[in-house]
């Protein structure tokens, strides 16, 4: 493809994800799949530009007056790629796959923007870090001093994180699988990722789902500070352990590397097709001792009868996902006032659903992907001082952390009964970890 014709196909692509209800990655796997005649450097290039503009979309509205995705792509071309009117017309020649060449208007923009920052002083703050204005308040409530950085490295391109799986390998053989498959680029290794033992961090794109080391279940994609929540569940080999919200298995995957393929593992969502891509990661894995369990109307006497059944129980909460961000960057735009809330109130319906099942002598841990006070601290607080909570304690994070054999020094202040992980601080997804234990 030429240079233009990957931006007409990446114009292509931003207005499919302006169009569509579904999240950014969802459209852009659509998106390739019904052009499988692009190679592997056009798919890099169109994506790239997608993804950094949407990075950029506050800006480049703030800049074009909320303009059309083509009138931000000049803008972006301009402000970004610090383009001229020649290389302008360059790329928008209208021949053969370019982008028309631009009209007297987009003209007039372009010689507007040359020469301009992106982000220029009288640029507001939730514009220069990309925030819808409604969650920059309880964001720098919640993250304090240094919420600025925290939202700047929130902004970048999340590296690929694996994590070795204990089922069949350790983290130097997967490492060693991988280079045989040329991942990273030849002549590369593969680092060791933050904090988590079995973490392993890949730079740049590559193609993991074709190599033997995934094909055969030796690592699976998933990020460190994902890895360290499930860590912190301690399952151990013989252990009963629920999963009660398992999505698509990323830590039911670990529970049962953990637990050496012993003891019972239930893997429960109410999601009935995310448990079905966990059906197929599980078998990938080598996973024999996990049960799945879809969560409908039915489900409410047999929860009933698996009460006190569990050793550790896992609430992976649904949430804002805010600290996930970095891999989902569209995910701002989408989140509303109304959905935090809502949130919350599920959250805490599921911590007390989860409480139920906890064996005493049990832990129950809690974990967000979120950044936001009010769906970490304050629940767990709401949950201890209700009903649901009797009997329940805090255990402190450094002793969580000691029973989950890390080697890493723990990352939480003395004193701390939960773990805030963040990509500015710990060079992770921002998660929340909180162990309570079941007196
Ligand atoms: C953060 S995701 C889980 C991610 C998964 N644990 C992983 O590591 O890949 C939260 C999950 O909670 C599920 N969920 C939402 N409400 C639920 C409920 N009431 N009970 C159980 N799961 C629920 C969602 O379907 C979603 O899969």
């Amino acid at each position: 493809m030429t240079p233009g014709a990957r931006l007409h196909a990446a114009l292509d692509l931003l207005e499919e994800m302006a169009a569509s209800p579904r999240p950014a990655d969802a459209v852009t796997q659509a998106f390739l799949r019904a052009r499988r005649y692009m190679g592997g450097g056009d798919r890099r290039a169109v994506t790239a530009r997608a993804y950094g503009m949407l990075r950029r979309h506050a800006r480049l509205g703030w800049w074009t007056g909320d303009g059309s995705p083509r009138e931000r792509l000049i803008a972006d071309l301009v402000l970004t790629d610090g383009l001229d009117r020649a290389a302008l017309k360059g790329l928008f020649t209208g021949m053969g796959h370019d982008p028309a060449p631009l009209t007297a208007a987009e003209r007039d923009l372009a010689a507007r923007l040359a020469g301009q920052p992106l982000e220029p002083a009288e640029m507001p703050e939730a514009v220069r870090l990309e925030l819808p204005d409604w969650i920059a308040p309880p964001l720098e409530a919640s993250l304090g001093e240094g919420w600025r950085t925290a939202m700047a490295a929130l902004n970048t391109e999340a590296p690929l994180d694996l994590r070795a799986n204990a089922l069949k390998t350790d983290r130097d053989g997967a490492r060693a699988a991988l280079a045989e498959a040329g991942i990273p680029a030849p002549g590369g290794v593969a680092e060791d990722g933050p904090l988590a033992p079995l973490a392993l961090r890949v730079h740049g794109r590559v193609n993991l789902a074709a190599t033997p080391a995934f094909r055969d279940g030796l690592v699976e994609v998933q990020d460190a500070g994902s890895q360290v929540a499930a860590a912190l569940v301690a399952a151990a080999p013989g252990m009963a352990v629920c999963d009660l919200c398992a999505g698509a298995g990323g830590k039911t995957l670990a529970l049962a590397g953990a637990m050496a393929n012993k003891g019972r593992l239930l893997a429960c969502d109410v999601s009935a097709s995310r448990l079905e891509r966990a059906k197929v990661r599980l078998r990938r894995a080598g996973v024999h001792n996990a049960t799945l369990r879809v969560l409908d109307a039915e489900s409410r006497k047999w929860l009933k009868r698996q009460a006190g059944g569990f050793d550790r129980v896992l609430v992976d909460a649904p949430c804002s996902g805010t600290g996930a961000w970095r891999r989902n960057p569209d995910a701002r735009w989408r989140l509303a006032p109304a959905d935090l809330e809502s949130l919350q109130a599920e959250q805490d319906a599921i911590l007390a659903r989860a409480a139920r099942l906890v064996k005493p002598g049990g832990r129950l841990v809690y974990v967000t992907c979120s950044l936001l006070t009010a769906e970490n601290e304050d629940r767990v607080s709401a949950f201890l001082e209700g009903d649901a909570g009797a009997g329940f304690t805090p255990v402190p994070m450094a002793d969580a952390w000691a029973d989950a054999d890390m080697a890493a020094p723990c990352p939480a202040p003395a004193g701390a009964t939960a773990l805030r992980l963040s990509p500015a601080d710990h060079d992770t997804d921002g998660f929340f970890v909180a162990v309570l234990a079941k007196g």
